[in-house]
């Protein structure tokens, strides 16, 4: 039998880069303990560094109740990767987007972990019945658990099975997400990319090639995206923001009369690209040199001022998550 929800309270995560250090921020923050691995000495000391970083933010954001050293002390920092996974009731993977990294790490986690722990990807679109092919005793036990970055802030998980992948599996990632207050969706069918990322790059892939056909610059697509699309879409998905744009009418408006309807016209102008063009891409970063928000920012900078805002907007949208 696995292991059951009431009974996690120690999950290693292996990888600390910028998703497994958000996923530490995020499990220490709820109260878990944690064992943060990395091969490298160096590289866990920034991560290290960062969680307590990050903790502190959460702290003047007031997304957290108690002094960061408090949630600090549940935190375990290890180079060691037989030491890490020792006696844990749960594992995330955060390494590098690799078929061959995550399948060796796959296979190496399955011989070494007992039976009853779910291992679970954060990869951003790799598949886990691909995955799966690695795990010769339990493949039942892996899972995905994608999250957005910054995993301690965004709260979406999409949940995507492998062949594989057992109910139970699943049913307990879910619930141990939900315990982590993320908003879990689960994906009827593997797909890669999954749903949040093939939305994302659709949108994106279109961005870089109104800049290739020197319609906008890089600032300017992105003044688009925040002062409306992305407005409206911190609260609303494309359906009901088209359901509303269809008036009185709704969505069946929007398709039959309304602007779906008139989307039809260039809808073929749209980028049909299944790789991003060189020439396209030499474009983007040139302008990005010019880019004026960001010019003289770390991405310390950068980073504390998304988290700000993203903080602002989520107590907005999600009010009854917070308790300030
Ligand atoms: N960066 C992002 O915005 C998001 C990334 N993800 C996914 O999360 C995973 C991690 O992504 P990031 O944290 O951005 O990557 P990263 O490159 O920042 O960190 C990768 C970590 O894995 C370690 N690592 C590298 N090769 C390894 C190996 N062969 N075996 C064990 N450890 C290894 C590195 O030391 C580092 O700690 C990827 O699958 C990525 O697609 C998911 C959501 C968002
Ligand atoms: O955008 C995010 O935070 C995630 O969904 C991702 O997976 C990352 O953007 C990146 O890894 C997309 O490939």
């Amino acid at each position: 039998m696995f292991i059951h929800m009431k009974s996690i309270n120690k999950v290693a995560v292996i990888g600390a880069g910028v998703i497994g250090v958000g996923w530490t921020t995020l499990l220490l923050a709820k109260g878990y303990k944690v064992n943060l691995y990395t091969e490298k000495k160096e590289t866990l000391e920034k991560a290290l560094a960062k969680v307590s970083a990050y903790l502190v933010n959460l702290k003047n954001l007031g997304m957290i109740n108690e002094e960061p050293e408090s949630y600090i002390t549940n935190l375990t920092g290890i180079t060691k990767i037989d030491d890490a996974i020792h006696n844990v009731d749960f594992v995330i993977e955060a390494i590098i987007e690799d078929y061959t990294a995550k399948k060796n790490l796959f296979k190496l986690l399955d011989t070494q972990l007992p039976q009853d722990i779910i291992i679970a990807s954060s990869t951003s679109g790799l598949l886990m019945t691909e995955i799966q092919k690695a795990m010769i005793r339990h493949p039942e036990r892996g899972v995905i658990a994608h999250p957005w970055n910054p995993p301690h802030l965004l709260p979406l998980v999409e949940i995507v099975p492998g062949e594989k992948t057992s109910k139970e599996t699943v049913d307990l990632t879910r619930e141990f997400m939900e315990k982590l207050d993320r908003v879990v969706v689960l994906l009827r069918k593997e797909v890669p990319g999954f749903i949040g990322n093939r939305l994302a790059f659709a949108l994106f892939r279109e961005a870089v090639n109104l800049v290739d056909e020197g319609v906008a610059t890089v600032e300017d697509i992105d003044k688009v995206m925040t002062a409306a699309i992305g407005l409206r879409w911190a609260f609303m998905g494309p359906f009901l923001t088209y359901h509303l744009g269809g008036g009185e009418g709704g969505i069946e408006y929007f398709f039959s009369k309304g602007f779906g309807y008139g989307a039809n016209e260039w809808m073929h102008t749209l980028a049909k690209w299944d790789k991003f063009p060189y020439t396209a891409v030499k474009k983007v970063l040139e302008q990005m040199k010019e880019y004026e928000f960001i010019k003289g920012k770390s991405f310390q900078d950068l980073s504390r001022w998304r988290d700000e805002k993203l903080v602002t907007i989520y107590k907005a949208v999600y009010k009854e998550k917070c308790n300030s």
